[in-house]
């Protein structure tokens, strides 16, 4: 079943129908597609997909898409497996499984049925299967979630905008049973090792090690901007004097108030306290 994302990625997927009808190995899969209506409507079409005894149900799509097909695995403790077309605008786990940002080659991959099964963790009981976080990046998540107008520099001028007057916050945090106290600019729980668009906030981390990668950012001078962008692309941001990494599968995130987090890079309002807990290889994906 191919699950697809008409707006994710602001592309058009005009050619998807014809390259599924081209490229896929018609001798090993039988398929439907379906489009998704609305948010959450992926997460429903994945669920009866899987009900039905669908074998592969592919999210066409971003780490939205992507966290709504697998959420509807999930919800039916599906053994159907997740396979991806990135079609969205960080595709975080789509590159970190090696998936082509090409169609035809994608669905290549889904030709090979090259099987793993990953971790995948919930945030106060929410799954989330890439990044999760809380800090500025909930919070620009948050700005831009309904704002149509949003264009690459348009942006890059509120990031900077929002960085003048945002104020770290002050978290404590359990790892593991150890405690930590840390005013920080933002906390990152990452699966996978990138946000997406090659931005390694932990660049270490395994879909497959049973455990995440806790990254929290310090709050830095505006000067470091760019030279912990450079550092994300680079993949060495933990030798940042900023930015601490540590692994961990049970975390507590206590905040001062209730506010914005992400998941995939979804906004929603949490409370304060925040529980993040690793359920070590519980999803099947197709990988390269
Ligand atoms: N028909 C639709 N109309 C409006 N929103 C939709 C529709 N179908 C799905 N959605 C929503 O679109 C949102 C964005 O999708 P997705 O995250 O895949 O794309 P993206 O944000 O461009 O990519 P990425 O997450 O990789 O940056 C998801 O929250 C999903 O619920």
């Amino acid at each position: 079943m191919f699950v697809i994302n008409p707006i994710s990625g602001g592309r058009s997927k005009h050619r998807v129908e014809s390259s599924i009808i081209e490229k896929l190995d018609h001798s090993i899969y039988e398929y439907e597609m379906a489009y998704s209506n609305a948010v959450d409507h992926a997460r429903k079409l994945s669920k009866s997909a899987a009900y039905l005894g669908f074998d592969v149900v592919v999210a066409v799509g971003g780490d939205g898409t992507v966290n709504e097909v697998a959420r509807g695995l999930l919800s039916i403790n599906s053994h159907a497996a997740l396979g991806v077309i990135p079609f969205g605008s960080g595709n975080g786990l789509a590159r970190h499984l090696g998936i082509p940002m090409d169609i035809e080659k994608a669905i290549e991959v889904l030709n090979k049925h090259d099987l793993i099964s990953i971790d995948t963790a919930v945030m106060n009981e929410e799954p989330f299967f890439n990044v999760a976080g809380t800090g500025f990046d909930a919070h620009i998540s948050f700005l831009f979630a309904n704002d149509k107008k949003r264009g690459l520099w348009g942006y890059a001028k509120a990031v900077l905008n929002e960085f003048a007057n945002y104020k770290p916050q002050k978290y404590a945090i359990s790892i593991d049973g150890k405690l930590l106290e840390r005013n920080a600019f933002m906390l990152s729980i990452a699966n996978s090792s990138q946000f997406g668009n090659n931005a390694h906030i932990a660049p270490h981390a395994s879909l497959v090690d049973g455990v995440l990668d806790i990254a929290i950012v310090k709050p830095f001078p505006l000067y470091q901007f760019p030279v912990l962008a450079f550092r994300l692309l680079a993949r060495n941001v933990d030798k940042s004097d900023y930015v601490e990494i540590i692994k961990g599968s049970e975390i507590k995130i206590k905040r001062l108030e209730a506010g914005p987090i992400h998941l995939d890079g979804e906004p929603r309002e949490m409370g304060a306290e925040l529980e993040i807990k690793v359920r070590p290889g519980t999803l099947n994906v197709l990988k390269n």
